[in-house]
């Protein structure tokens, strides 16, 4: 198991405990509670999600103020952008891209006061994502994906949005 810190204080990017290929396929352990305590990410998880997208789909930029997520992608791609919404930091509203994929393996932790959204780039992905927290939609902030003042670079011009990632925007 490999643990990346990035340009985003908190925000972490892992590489999952064993990735174990042979003629068949593969074999993937995507989370061992001891392996990742052990690598300092206490964390308790205690709903799994996913959500499956066709392509060219955005969901996003969500987040609240009390949950951690370590995102997958569990089939196909996608280009996930994380921004921290937290005013009290220094790096509020700054963001990064990753790309995760069911060829890279890699994983995203996504702290609390941080949005996440995902640009699907296969045919169809399957987003999967531990939370610390159950879901409470009435505690979330959306960020428009394609706010001016972000700045965010995303592959796709015009990507499949809800009505509520149309905007406006509610932090
Ligand atoms: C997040 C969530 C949603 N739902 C229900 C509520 C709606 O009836 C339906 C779709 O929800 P929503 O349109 O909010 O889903 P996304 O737009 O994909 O957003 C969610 O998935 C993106 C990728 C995020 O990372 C966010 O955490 C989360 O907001 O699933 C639940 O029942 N439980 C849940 O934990």
């Amino acid at each position: 198991m490999e643990v990346f810190t990035t340009k985003l204080e908190s925000v972490l990017l892992i590489k999952p405990p064993t990735v174990f290929e042979d003629f068949r396929g593969h074999y993937i352990e995507t989370y061992n509670r001891n392996a990742y305590f052990t690598a300092g990410i206490p964390i308790d998880f205690i709903q799994d999600d996913i959500s499956v997208s066709h392509r060219h789909v955005l969901r996003g930029i969500h987040g609240d103020a009390k949950t951690w997520k370590l995102i997958s992608c569990l089939q196909g791609s996608f280009y996930m952008v994380v921004v921290n919404n937290d005013a009290r930091s220094s790096q509020y509203r700054q963001w990064e891209a990753f790309t995760l994929s069911d060829t890279n393996r890699l994983q995203v932790l996504v702290p609390p006061n941080f949005g996440n959204g995902h640009l699907v780039m296969s045919d169809r992905a399957i987003f999967h994502y531990k939370q610390s927290t159950e879901y409470d939609r009435a505690g979330q902030f959306t960020l428009l994906w394609n706010d001016p003042a972000l700045k965010i670079w995303w592959p796709v011009a015009n990507p499949i949005v809800s009505q509520r990632d149309q905007g406006p925007a509610k932090s």
